[in-house]
């Protein structure tokens, strides 16, 4: 068994960017971090007493120096890893301010048909269900 299980489930705020040809932005993760170098859609942990798309918008300034003026609940994902429980909640954007930066260092990339790898696990899946939203 792993040491998450039974352990309250962390809340993420997750945002997936797209620009008017279907373009996501992926981020990799940092040195340091649980799967380090793993690519995912920019995010991070809700604190205590914050709303979940507070969140994200927290998350999209300190992370990318991103502004995101609307964004849309797209689909919420548990999985538990060894290191955590987490419970995603997924955002789709198309309406933000400023091109992104890389203010912790890492990789980022705007992807068509998302090629970037390794992704991190509870994220594979949904990749079908997003090309679908994308290219139907
Ligand atoms: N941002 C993001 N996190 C994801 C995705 N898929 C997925 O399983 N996760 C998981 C990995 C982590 O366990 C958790 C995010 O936590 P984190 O440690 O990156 O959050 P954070 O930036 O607030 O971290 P911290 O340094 O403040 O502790 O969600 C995804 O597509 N995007």
């Amino acid at each position: 068994m792993s040491e998450a299980t039974g352990k309250k489930p962390i809340d993420v705020a997750v945002g997936i960017l797209m620009k008017p040809n279907g373009d996501v932005l992926l981020g990799q993760r940092p040195a340091g971090k649980p799967y380090q170098g793993y690519w995912e859609f920019p995010g991070g942990k809700v604190e205590s007493g914050e709303a979940i798309l507070d969140a994200l918008k927290r998350e999209f300034v300190e992370e990318l120096g991103v502004h995101i003026l609307s964004a849309s609940a797209w689909c919420g994902v548990e999985h538990v890893y060894e290191h955590a429980h987490v419970r995603l909640h997924f955002f789709i954007s198309r309406e933000w301010q400023g091109e992104p930066q890389s203010l912790e260092g890492q990789a980022f990339a705007w992807q068509g048909a998302v090629g970037v790898s390794p992704l991190l696990p509870a994220t594979i899946p949904l990749l079908a269900c997003l090309d679908q939203l994308r290219y139907p």
